[in-house]
């Protein structure tokens, strides 16, 4: 045994067309935006360096990166997720990366959720003219956002803003500010693995603004037949974060229990602090005019007695309970929660 040699990293390399499984190639399926990719090869550099297999970032083109439509008007969750499940299911990849927050919360027949890597700034960034915060934009201001929840979350600040729809990349949204609009609401974490961090004029605190339910994070998709198998548990393990993957499945817990999708205003945030798993969710009318608010917290730890994997349950429960307070509270009369896709 030479435990102390590193063995040799894996190359990471880009594929826009087809490619066939090869032993010894790790094939992970990505959008072809900017942000994908860039989230995508962080990913498959850390799978490369753990496993030394070659990883290929197979690039998938989806509806979300092709359409105009407003997001809102899409259907609600999962329009940038079909096609690269359906590469997966059909085995132009082996893995497969999202932005968590895209996920429909409904599982798909034949694949599992591999890992969730270390989450990103979850928060939302305003991207204003001038240095700004929200705070200091004069009255009347044009906000872009695309999101129905960011919208509710400014004009319950600013009611006098006047909130424009917003689609596009994340270079042709931080375009249109101090040209038509004042400013526009990005989530944090896409600029920051963008490196265009320099946009941000305010990160809004999650306290104040939770964001959607599982942004920042990433999910890394498998074919339920592989997950329990090699190379693909070497690859996933060196990737997944027990902390990220508590937090995120909680948010989606609430928002599966809401039977809401990604275009509903609701807002989610949790957290880890010492031996305990937090969840704050708020559901907004989506004039900006109402708001409630429903928390609650359980014992949580990284490790279970056994496996050494995450306490399964606790996530997914507190979710369920954080969720049910809202309804109870009268969440859906407030606020349009559909669209589950
Ligand atoms: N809804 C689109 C979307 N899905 C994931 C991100 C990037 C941030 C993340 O990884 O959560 C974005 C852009 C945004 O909300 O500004």
């Amino acid at each position: 045994m030479n435990a102390s040699l590193p063995s040799p990293s894996g190359r990471v390399f880009r594929s826009d067309a087809p490619l066939a499984p090869a032993p010894g190639l790790l094939r992970v399926g990505t959008r072809g935006s900017a942000l994908a990719v860039s989230q995508t090869t962080m990913v498959a550099e850390q799978m490369a360096t753990a496993t030394g297999l070659d990883v290929a970032l197979v690039i998938i083109t989806t509806h979300g990166d092709v359409t105009r439509a407003p997001l809102s008007q899409l259907g609600g969750t999962g329009v940038f997720v079909s096609a690269l499940r359906d590469a997966l299911l059909a085995g132009e990849c082996d893995l497969a990366v999202h932005s968590l927050k895209d996920l429909p919360t409904g599982a798909c027949a034949g694949i599992s959720l591999g890992a969730v890597p270390v989450r990103a700034d979850a928060r939302d960034a305003l991207c204003a003219r001038d240095g700004l915060t929200l705070a200091d934009l004069p009255v009347g201001a044009r906000v872009g956002t695309g999101s129905p929840r960011r919208a509710a979350q400014i004009r319950a600040r600013r009611s006098d803003i006047d909130v424009h729809d917003l689609r596009g990349n994340v270079d042709t949204r931080l375009g249109r500010v101090g040209v038509d609009l004042d400013a526009v609401v990005l989530a944090a974490a896409g600029l920051d693995r963008l490196g265009r961090a320099d946009a941000i004029t305010e990160r809004f605190p999650l306290t104040d603004v939770p964001a959607a339910p599982g942004q920042g994070a990433l999910a890394i998709e498998v074919r339920a037949a592989d997950a329990t198998t090699e190379p693909y548990i070497a690859a996933l393990s060196a990737v997944d974060d027990a902390e990220a993957r508590a937090t995120a499945l909680a948010e989606r817990s609430l928002l599966a229990t809401l039977e809401a999708g990604c275009a509903a205003p609701i807002g989610a945030c949790a957290e880890v602090t010492g031996d305990e798993l937090r969840l704050r969710a708020v559901v907004y009318r989506v004039d900006g005019s109402e708001q409630l608010t429903a928390e609650a917290s359980l014992p949580w730890s990284t490790t279970a007695p056994d496996s050494g994997v995450p306490v399964p349950e606790v996530p997914a429960e507190l979710g369920r309970r954080v969720a049910a307070e809202l309804l109870a509270a009268g969440a859906a009369d407030l606020a349009p929660l559909g669209g589950r896709a």
